[in-house]
């Protein structure tokens, strides 16, 4: 049996942009998807995810071409909830060489579902990690990354960026840019998290940007617009010294570029009434700069302030669920202690750096 861990994430700046190829920079946040991977004598895939919004459910199904689930639950609903799981189990047997090998698969969460923390990046994470891992097969983060990527990228019908993932298998602040993903430094910043309790349908919002794109010159220079936001930000972020805490003149000019990048979202039309009541609540409490992070609709604003005012704001605000700070998730993918890490790997486990098709 293998367990591996993966963070969710913020986005300090570019959520949507990225998807056009501006460049954009996720955080990880200390807020992990576990998933726990054990081979089975089969090529059936048993899954028990206790924490999804149908208030959890197991189910088992046959190999890859059985299309006919064993369970009271629609099937386009299976599927959709399913989606994730399946497509990192696809890659963990295309990396271990093995497509019929099947798996118990155990998700537990503490990332809100679709509320733009990255559970869906969280999760394929380290399910990739786990299942490779359950073979013998270590992967490196990068490649656990890229496959991650793959599998989000086919469940999203292609409206995925590498963002999410690169960063929940790398841990720490990460620039994305197309398919150039690299880790940077970044002084730990003060998030603040405000979640209404929702969730929003990524495939949904970034269509409507795509459209919006499409349709008018000014939706497309706004698009760009956030890829300049991010550009200026990553510029002070640079300058600063990683291992001190951040100024207060830094955190005042990166939450303006907050404001400014939320803003935009706004415009793109995918923000909500109540993710804009929780930016305008930290707001008016004295944060830095506050915006909605991931894809919006509905779910996770995020908000810069080292003092305790803007939480304690939220907790007032109608249309906030939960509040918590948000710690920076120096770690991205990991294995917890299942005693088959580093060492204790069983027999014949290898590297398969290189592996990829
Ligand atoms: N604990 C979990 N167990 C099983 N599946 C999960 C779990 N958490 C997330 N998922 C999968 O991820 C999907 C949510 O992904 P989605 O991309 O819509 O939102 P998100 O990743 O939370 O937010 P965003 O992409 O905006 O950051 C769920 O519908 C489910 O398929
Ligand atoms: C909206 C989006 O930019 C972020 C979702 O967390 C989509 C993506 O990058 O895949
Ligand atoms: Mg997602």
């Amino acid at each position: 049996m293998t367990v591996s861990s993966a963070p969710g994430k913020v986005y300090l700046f570019g959520e949507h942009a990225v998807v056009y190829g501006e460049p954009a920079i996720p955080c990880a946040v200390e807020r992990r998807a576990t998933v726990t991977a054990d081979p089975r004598d089969d090529d059936h895939i048993r899954v028990e995810a206790a924490d999804l919004s149908l208030d959890g459910f197991t189910v088992e199904y046959g190999g890859p071409t059985d299309d006919a689930p064993d369970v009271d639950v629609p099937t386009p609903l299976l599927r959709a909830a399913m989606g994730y799981v399946d497509a990192a189990v696809e890659q963990a047997r295309d990396a271990v060489g093995d497509e019929s090998v099947g798996f118990d698969i155990t998700v537990e969460s503490d990332i809100p579902l679709g509320a733009g923390l990255g559970s869906s990046a969280a999760v394929v994470v380290a399910g990739i990690d786990a299942a490779t891992r359950a073979c013998g097969v270590d992967l490196p983060p990068e490649e656990i990354a890229e496959r991650a990527y793959r599998a989000e990228h086919q469940v999203q019908d292609g409206q995925a960026s590498r963002a999410d993932t690169f960063c929940s298998a790398m841990g720490g602040a990460v620039r994305v840019e197309g398919d150039d993903c690299r880790t940077i430094d970044a002084p730990e910043l003060p998030f603040v998290v405000g979640f209404d309790g929702g969730a929003g349908d990524t495939g949904e919002l970034v269509a409507g940007v795509r459209k919006l794109r499409e349709e008018y010159d000014f939706a497309a220079d706004t698009v760009t617009a956030i890829g300049d936001v991010v550009r200026t930000g990553e510029a002070l972020l640079a300058d600063a010294d990683p291992d001190d805490p951040p100024s207060d003149e830094l955190l005042a000019e990166l939450g303006g570029l907050l404001n400014f990048d939320h803003g935009l979202l706004e415009a793109l039309g995918v923000s909500s009434r109540s993710l804009d009541a929780m930016v305008w609540s930290a707001r008016e409490a004295g944060a830095h700069g506050a915006k909605l992070t991931g894809a919006g609709g509905g779910g996770c604003i995020v908000a810069l302030d080292p003092t305790d005012a803007t939480e304690t704001a939220l907790r007032y605000t109608p249309d906030c669920d939960d509040v918590f700070r948000a710690e920076l998730a120096t770690e991205g993918v990991r294995a917890e202690g299942d005693g088959t890490t580093g060492d204790d790997a069983p027999a014949g486990a290898e590297s398969s750096e290189g592996a990829e098709e």
